[in-house]
């Protein structure tokens, strides 16, 4: 059996959450999660459902701001500045991609940084880079839940992650450098990606290109963990990974949908209970 089932774990974790949940609320914290959307890209508001449906189920307060797709820097500037202030809040995700006409980096910037349940502030991606981390980046933190789950070992092992957003691939380098990997970083402009990548034992793809990573790219027993999420020309879900080649080569891999995904969604509601259980003694 080489599949890593995220969405069961998901699920197992849930079930977990939900009672921690309950304990928190008995104390008199409610969790509170707020996604603000701007405009109507159709994949982001299948995430944001998904997200929707996960923070109900686990017992939080969530809500859905949905503004226009022509909503301006300064409105959205301000909407944060209110919701950072409101304390029924204690994470606020405002979806990527933003429309082009606003700076994604002025809005991360604005978000309170204890707030901030996706971990992209500057002030947490530098307390990840120093080696103490608060709010953690939910795809790669969740990857890290699956490899120690599935009793990967990763002190010493090689570990190639292509693609290099701050979103992913760099949070995710860190991560795995913290466990002890010996980490390279490729990207669009490596030469011999396949040979590269042929030498990890851990091989993260997150570039965004639909199977792109074929069996030359795998050495055999590699764990392949596939952060992908492109439609083919049926409109079906695909990973980055030509799963059908690589699976009969890696000891372990992720499918897509129901690997990466679910956990992405079950760290952001980990992470956001932990920051509503911090405000317990404040
Ligand atoms: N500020 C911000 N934070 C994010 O975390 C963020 C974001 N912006 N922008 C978009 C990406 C993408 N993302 C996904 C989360 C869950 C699934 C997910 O649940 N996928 C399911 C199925 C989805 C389907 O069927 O379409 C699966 O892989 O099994 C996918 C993608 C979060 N993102």
């Amino acid at each position: 059996m080489t599949l890593i089932d995220g969405k069961a774990l998901a699920d197992k974790m849930a079930i977990a959450l939900k009672d921690k949940v309950d304990a928190l609320k008995a104390k008199g914290v409610t969790p509170g999660l707020v996604v603000v959307l701007v405009g109507e890209n159709p994949a982001s508001q299948v995430y944001v459902r998904n997200k929707e449906r996960r923070a109900l189920t686990a017992g939080f307060k969530s809500e859905i701001i949905r503004l226009s797709e022509e909503t301006s820097e300064k409105d959205l500037l301000a909407l944060i500045d209110q919701l950072n202030q409101d304390s029924q809040w204690h994470g606020i995700l405002v979806q990527l991609p933003l429309p082009a006409h606003i700076s994604e980096e002025k809005v991360l910037l604005a978000i309170d940084p204890e707030k901030d349940v996706d971990g992209f502030h500057p002030t947490n991606m530098g307390l990840l880079w120093s080696g103490s981390p608060v709010m953690m980046p939910s795809t790669p933190a969740g990857i890290m839940v699956m490899l120690d789950e599935y009793g990967v070992d990763i002190a010493g092992k090689t570990a190639l992650v292509i693609g290099r957003s701050n979103i992913v691939g760099k949070p995710m380098a860190q991560m795995l450098l913290d466990r002890h990997a010996t980490v390279t970083i490729a990207h669009s402009r490596t030469k011999n990606l396949a040979e590269v990548a042929k030498q990890a034992d851990i091989l993260v793809v997150a570039i965004g290109m639909g199977n792109f990573v074929t069996a030359d790219f795998v050495k055999p027993g590699a764990v392949v963990i596939d952060v992908g999420m492109n439609r083919d020309e049926n409109g079906k879900l695909i990973g980055d990974v030509k799963f059908d080649e690589v699976e009969p080569i890696a000891s372990l891999i992720t499918p897509v949908p129901g690997g990466v995904g679910p956990m992405t969604i079950t760290m952001l509601m980990e992470q956001t209970y932990e920051t509503a259980k911090r405000t317990l003694g404040k």
